[in-house]
């Protein structure tokens, strides 16, 4: 297969405060995302002549997640490249392959990290040259952490999660991420949250960024950082899966900086002091109960761009 190939990372949030359920269903948060070294490539070809009409924008997935991933036009890539189609005004066509790394409802945006790859692919192959802005605008509609998935680095998001702003940061962060069978869904997590804190009874408030973290990032301060990371969905995923509490606890009790549900989860993350730790810690987490495997990867990393 000819044609564009973009390579997009994965996301951890450092800090996930979530505040009020607003009227139109989501969240207003304050969400600080950090982009890791866990990447899906897309690529985006012209079809070939036979066959292209019915569907404009076909897929086909690869890897480890393909058979959970749908082939369909609910394809979040495939809605990513239809709506910039759209924006652009004109009929265009393309084919989509996804090699899939990151987890599928893993919590760490793999479906939105493909949206924004197709966003740029198509860019490109369609000559384009929508400038970054545009494509985040065109992401946001498709899901809450696309724009991110195209920034990359670390960024604070505000509203949705969907509103920007870079963060400085020094040095490199590593990670460990532990892979649970099963996903859990974003919405139920996000209702379980809602339950949990009407069960609870006390006022929800308004999310603030944390300066401690801020600083911790700024500074390259990975002790630090371990000790400030939060992340308010996740006693609503430990209800829904209650195996991640003793997940968390393998990494700690090996030596993990700091272990938290990634986003929405079922991945766990791990701060670790080096590469060398990481490499130790995802070696204990391995074969923790409901682990499917722990990988390694380190962060901050560019978003979405051309591979290669
Ligand atoms: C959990 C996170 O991954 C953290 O970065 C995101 O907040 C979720 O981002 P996403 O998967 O892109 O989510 P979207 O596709 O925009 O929304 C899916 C569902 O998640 C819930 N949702 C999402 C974002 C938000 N700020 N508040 C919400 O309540 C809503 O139920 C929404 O219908
Ligand atoms: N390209 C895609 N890759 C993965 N999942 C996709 C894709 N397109 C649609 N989906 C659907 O979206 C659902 C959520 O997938 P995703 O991997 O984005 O979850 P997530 O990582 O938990 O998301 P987030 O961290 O943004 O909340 C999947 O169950 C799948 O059915």
């Amino acid at each position: 297969m000819g044609g564009v190939t973009v390579r997009v990372p994965a996301k951890v949030n450092l800090q996930l405060a979530v505040g009020p359920l607003r009227d139109d269903g989501y969240h207003d948060l304050v969400n600080v995302f950090h982009a890791v070294s866990l990447f899906d490539e897309v690529t985006a070809a012209e079809p070939d002549r036979a066959g292209a009409a019915d569907r404009p924008v076909r897929v086909r997935v690869e890897g480890e997640w393909a058979a959970d991933v749908p082939a369909s036009d609910d394809n979040l890539a495939v809605r990513a490249a239809a709506a910039l189609a759209a924006r652009a005004g004109r009929s265009y066509r393309a084919d989509l392959l996804i090699r899939k790394t990151i987890p599928v409802a893993g919590g760490m945006a793999g479906g939105s990290a493909d949206a924004a790859a197709a966003l740029v692919a198509c860019n490109e192959l369609w000559g384009l040259g929508l400038p970054l802005p545009d494509l985040m605008e065109i992401g946001a509609d498709i899901g809450s952490d696309v724009p991110f998935a195209l920034l990359g680095g670390t960024a604070v998001g505000t509203g949705r999660g969907e509103r920007l702003t870079a963060l400085e940061t020094s040095g490199v962060f590593h990670w460990v991420f532990a892979l649970a069978d099963g996903g859990l869904s974003t919405p139920r997590v996000y209702g379980e949250c809602d339950r949990l804190r009407a069960e609870a009874g006390a006022a929800v408030p308004w999310p603030r960024v944390s300066e401690p973290l801020l600083a911790a990032l700024r500074e390259g301060d990975a002790p630090a950082l371990g000790r400030t990371l939060s992340n308010d969905l996740q006693p609503a995923a430990l209800a829904l899966r209650p195996s991640l509490a003793a997940t968390l606890r393998v990494g700690r009790d090996a030596g993990a900086l700091g272990a938290i549900v990634s986003g929405s989860g079922p991945t766990c993350a791990f701060l670790a002091e080096s590469a060398e730790h990481a490499g130790a810690l995802a070696a204990g987490l391995k074969d923790a109960e409901g682990c499917r495997g722990a990988v390694t990867a380190f962060g901050p990393v560019p978003g979405a761009a051309p591979a290669g």
